[in-house]
This record gives C-alpha cells, structure tokens and sequence, in this order.
C-alpha cells in the first residue's frame, strides 16, 4: 500500500450529485460524498434509505444514473458485503476463505488474523465460527490484499454490543495501522460516534452530515439524550418531515411538491430521536 503520510488526506472516493434509479423510481438521489485517506465516514440511515446503493456507487459496483463518481487512480479497495454467500454443506476453513478470490501467502494470512485478533482460528470451519468471530474473518478477509479504501457494510450484523464496540475499536485501529480510508454503514451510530469522522444520514438523499462531535454538541442531542448523552448512547434517527416521490421530487410538509428537499446541510443538529 501506499505510504499513508505520503498520501495523507488523498481524496479516496468522491460522489457528486450522484443518483441511482431503478424501476422507474430514484433508490438515491443528489448525494455528495468523499473519503479521504485516513478518514472514516459513516452513512447512516432507514431500512431501504439507500446506503448500501450508496457504497456501491462509490465503489463502482453500480454506475450512477446521473451525477459523477471519482475514484482515486489505482484504488484498491476491500468490500465487506452486508450479505456474504457461504455454500454451509462444504467444509471451508478460514484460511480458504481468505484465499477464495486469489493465492496469498501463508504470512500474509497470519498477519491479517493477527492484525483482526484471530490468529488462532486459521484452521477453523467458517461454520463453527461465532458472529464475531466470522466478522473479524471477513474483515481479515478484506485487509489482506491491503486495500487503500476499506468498504464495510454493516459489520456488526450477529455480533453482541460488547463485540459491536470492540470491532468499531478494531476498524479505527486499523485506520490508525494502515492509514486506509474507512466508508461503513452502521444502524448503531450510537457505538460508532466514537469512532467515525464524518456522519452521514441518507434517505434517499443526504438529510444531514456532520462531525459526531457536531451532533453530541447540537441542543437536539442533549434535549433527546439527556442522562444517556455523557455515554454516547444514542441512535440517529430522524423524523423525516418530507416523502421522496417516484420522479424524484419531494412531497414537503405543507403537502407542496418541491424539485429536491434542500435538507443536505452542514449541520447534524436536525431533530434525532432516540430509540
Ligand atoms: N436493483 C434494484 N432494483 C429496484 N430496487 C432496488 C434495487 N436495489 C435496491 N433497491 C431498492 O432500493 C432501496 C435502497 O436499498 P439499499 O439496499 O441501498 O438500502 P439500505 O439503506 O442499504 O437498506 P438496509 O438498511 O435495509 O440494508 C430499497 O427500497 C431497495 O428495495
């Protein structure tokens, strides 16, 4: 990889008004992104709000209907999916899974069980694994060929909220190592303020971004969060005032019709709520 002081802040990714539309209707629209090296953006967001469509985008699984997509020349990037298809009825140690996509030496292997705390389970069945245990595999999985930008989406899914904290500390110590760049999607923003740069919360567009700082400070946050607040325990959810409309405009509050919502603001203080 590229040396991380050399490169350091290097635009990794950027997404430029930048709409995906399927089936007649916008999945996201308007959306402006970027990861630099050494950063780690979240995108948070809904169920269906667009954020997996949104990392695919960026990373150019998807091409964008409109707008721009700029990836940095050369960019290497490891993808956690948030489904990963394991044929169970076959045997397949960890090992094999690290190797699926191409040969690697056995010590690079090793390092990258080492570097995500499981250098012990090399030889041990995938089935046998934990929810932990199995993310940490598939982070492994994706350091391994040392990427410049690390794509994870949802990387907590089976995993208890003890493991959910020690993984988010792993995915920075890993950005604090490498000096990769980091774009996660996370329902947990409440483990991940500690640990993110750059908060983003889509629906179907960007509602609003900001520093995590930015949104423990905002009198919304200590309003709704109150005692809970001191414990960075909160969940980011917004009420969204709007209803994204087929053709991609907004239906707003007052039940007028509007081109685009206008919320993509500097500011995470929009009303959140807890869970
Ligand atoms: N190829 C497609 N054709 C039509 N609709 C699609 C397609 N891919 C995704 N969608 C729809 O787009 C919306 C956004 O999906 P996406 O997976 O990006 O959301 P998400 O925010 O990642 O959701 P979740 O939190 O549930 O994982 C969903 O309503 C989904 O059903």
């Amino acid at each position: 990889m590229l040396q991380a002081t050399e490169r350091s802040g290097e635009t990794l990714v950027e997404m430029r008004n930048a709409g995906v539309r399927r089936a007649g209707r916008w999945l996201v629209r308007g959306v402006d992104l970027a990861v630099r090296r050494g950063e780690i953006v979240t995108l948070i967001g809904p169920n269906g709000s667009g954020k997996s469509t949104t990392v695919k985008t960026a990373i150019g699984v998807i091409a964008p209907d409109e707008g721009e997509v700029r990836r940095a020349p050369g960019l290497k990037v490891g993808y956690v999916p948030q489904k990963v298809t394991v044929d169970w009825t076959l045997p397949l140690s960890v090992e094999r899974l690290m190797r699926l996509t191409g040969p690697l030496p056995r010590a690079e292997v090793a390092a990258a069980l080492e570097a995500v705390g499981i250098p012990h389970l090399a030889a041990a069945e995938v089935q046998t694994l934990s929810g932990g245990e199995f993310q940490r595999a598939l982070l492994a999985r994706a350091l391994v060929r040392k990427p410049d930008l690390l794509v994870l989406d949802e990387p907590v899914q089976g995993v208890d909220f003890s493991g959910e904290i020690a993984l988010y500390q792993l995915i920075r110590d890993i950005r604090e190592r490498t000096g990769c760049g980091i774009l996660l999607i996370s329902h947990d923003l409440h483990v991940v303020m500690a640990e993110t740069d750059t908060v983003i919360c889509l629906n179907g567009h960007v509602c609003c971004r900001g520093t995590p700082e930015s949104v423990l400070r905002s009198p919304e946050y200590a309003q709704l969060f109150g005692a809970r607040a001191g414990e960075t325990l909160a969940i980011y959810n917004h009420h969204h005032d709007h209803t994204h409309l087929a053709d991609g405009r907004v239906r707003l509050a007052d039940g007028t019709i509007a081109e685009r919502c206008g919320h993509d603001h500097d500011h995470a203080g929009e009303r959140h709520d807890a869970r």
